[in-house]
């Protein structure tokens, strides 16, 4: 059964059709222990409203979160901008982007407001790189990375810095192409991570055997063998998070539109809610949640402005709107 979250959620997406902007299964509840008698909508669009800090002049620069972002090379430049700006103008104070050097200037001229380290491929990346990971919350791995094997060795060493230093991981596209080949870099990971499939990298990550079951049950046992905390939010028609064995649907939104990067958008947002809702001890689902709610709602109302014509671009000028008007206590 599906719910509505609100009356405001409908929205017109073009003339002939109107969706739902929220809708939960009943699995989303349970998964939230909520109690069946209360207002269960009200109740989850409020822990979304909960993640956002205050916007008081006593906070300093950093404090909304400092998030390093890695992607970019020869290849795809647009993959990590798309991250990066979403992260940035979702509310995240410091956005940082490690990515090869061919991909540096072009990344910068797109935008002054990211903070860009051309320094992924050199010589000794890793020790010139890790003093900046102190500074960071949140670390999302894989927009337009490439796939090259000394790309991977570098990223494998990344993310044992990483581990020592407890952070956060977001990993998305080619990210998710080193898990499926090497899974134990991330077994028993001591922080929280997010693995952000779409369709295709989801039956490399878990196996293309896993059968005709469900997304929770094909991915259980690939879950179990990992450890620690580790959420996948699986992006198709209508998302799936799953995470502790439970399950949750997020659809409405959308359109019928699926230019590249709208999935960058979503890791680049997710980063930045996930160091929300860790701050406040939230939990990841609910960040999840969130950066699927954000990304599909830019997605209907882009589309409704641009129809075919419509781009990550259109969608990333939508975030503000869409964010007041389902992340903002009013
Ligand atoms: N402007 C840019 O720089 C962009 C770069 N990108 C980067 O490009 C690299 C490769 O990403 P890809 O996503 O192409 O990865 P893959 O090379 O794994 O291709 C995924 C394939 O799956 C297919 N697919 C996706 N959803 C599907 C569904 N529901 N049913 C059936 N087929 C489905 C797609 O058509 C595509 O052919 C990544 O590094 C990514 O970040 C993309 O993010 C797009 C934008
Ligand atoms: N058929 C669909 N209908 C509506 N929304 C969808 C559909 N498929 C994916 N989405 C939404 O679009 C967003 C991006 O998903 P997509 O599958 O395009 O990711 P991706 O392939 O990783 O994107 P990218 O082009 O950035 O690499 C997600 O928020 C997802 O919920």
């Amino acid at each position: 059964m599906l719910l509505s979250l609100t009356s405001k959620s409908l929205i017109k997406v073009n003339r002939t059709r109107v969706c739902t902007i929220s809708a939960f299964s009943k699995s989303f509840f349970r998964a939230f222990g909520s109690n069946m008698s209360q207002s269960l909508e009200n109740q989850i669009a409020e822990k979304t409203k909960q993640l956002a800090p205050p916007l008081t002049n006593d906070r300093h620069k950093g404090q909304a979160g400092r998030i390093g972002v890695f992607g970019g090379s020869l290849e795809f430049t647009g993959a990590p901008y798309y991250s990066a700006i979403t992260s940035l103008k979702v509310g995240a104070d410091l956005v940082y982007v490690f990515c090869a050097k061919e991909a540096g200037l072009v990344i910068k001229s797109y935008s002054p407001e990211l903070i860009v380290l051309p320094i992924l491929d050199q010589p000794n990346a890793v020790q010139q790189i890790e003093p900046w990971l102190k500074r960071l919350h949140v670390v999302l791995i894989g927009p337009g990375l490439g796939r090259l094997p000394s790309t991977f060795a570098v990223i494998e060493r990344i993310i044992g810095v990483c581990r020592n230093k407890k952070l956060p991981l977001v990993i998305d596209a080619d990210g998710l192409i080193f898990v499926s080949q090497k899974p134990d870099v991330i077994k028993d990971y001591p922080a929280p991570i997010v693995l952000t499939p779409n369709v295709m990298e989801f039956g490399r990550l878990v196996g293309q055997n896993t059968g005709d079951g469900t997304k929770l049950e094909r991915s259980s046992c690939f879950l179990n063998k990992l450890g620690g905390q580790v959420t996948i939010l699986c992006k198709d028609h209508e998302d799936e998070i799953i995470s502790n064995g439970k399950s949750v649907k997020v659809s409405g939104g959308g359109s019928g539109r699926r230019s590249g990067g709208q999935g960058d958008m979503l890791g680049g947002s997710l980063s930045t809610f996930l160091h929300w809702a860790l701050e406040k001890q939230v939990e990841p689902n609910i960040a999840c949640f969130a950066a699927c709610r954000l990304t599909r709602d830019c997605n209907a109302r882009a589309f409704a402005k641009q129809g075919r014509s419509m781009t990550a671009v259109d969608m990333i000028h939508e975030i503000h709107d869409v964010f007041e008007e389902n992340f903002e206590l009013k």
